[in-house]
């Protein structure tokens, strides 16, 4: 059973994301029991929802380069990064790439994961938008972060359209610019 779900607009004068927020759902008990799972996918299925998205991950922001995340992540990063006029690299789950560069092995709310950077994307001194869907415990941002660096490229921003905040994660990205479009 599914239901609809209030998150905070971090900027409230943003009508259109507002608009865009009454959208998501929560569901109970995936992928695991005890989990509840905010699906973005209907908001992002919307014209508007997704132009509200991506027109606010990317405002203000100076950036060469976006890096999206598997999966959800490649959805809205390569449409900031169109929308923006950059080009988008996938950092991937392992066992996807042909030629990896680097690769972060860190936790998640629901187990363990590794994120790679496949090879001849980024270059030293780029300035990355990193981009995900949600911000959790923060692992997997966190893990972005660490693979840019070790490239020798910054971090501009790590931006996410909802952030999870009884999880905390922000507190494992200290020093870094976290952008959170909604928070719940
Ligand atoms: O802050 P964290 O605790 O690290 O969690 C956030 C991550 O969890 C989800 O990824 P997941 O691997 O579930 O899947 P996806 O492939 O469906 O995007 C979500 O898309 C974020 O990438
Ligand atoms: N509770 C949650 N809802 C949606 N995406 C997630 N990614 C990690 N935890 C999540």
């Amino acid at each position: 059973m599914t239901e609809q779900v209030a998150v905070q607009v971090t900027d409230e004068s943003d009508l259109d994301l507002r608009r865009a927020a009454a959208l998501i759902r929560e569901v109970p008990d995936f992928p695991e029991p005890g989990v509840l799972f905010r699906d973005i996918s209907p908001m992002l299925a919307d014209g508007a929802g997704l132009r509200s998205v991506v027109s606010a991950l990317g405002r203000d922001c100076e950036f060469d380069v976006v890096a999206g995340v598997e999966a959800r992540g490649f959805l809205v990063g390569a449409a900031v990064a169109q929308a923006f006029g950059t080009g988008v690299i996938g950092l991937r789950k392992p066992g996807k790439l042909p030629v990896v560069a680097d690769r972060v092995d860190y936790a998640l709310e629901y187990g363990r994961a590794t994120l790679e950077l496949p090879a001849d994307t980024l270059r030293p001194g780029q300035r990355v938008l990193i981009v995900d869907d949600v911000l959790a415990t923060g692992g997997t941002l966190g893990a972005a972060c660490r693979l840019v660096r070790q490239a020798g490229a910054e971090v501009a921003a790590a931006a996410v359209v909802l952030e999870l905040t009884a999880l905390e994660g922000r507190d494992k990205l200290m020093g870094e610019e976290v952008r959170a479009l909604l928070q719940a």
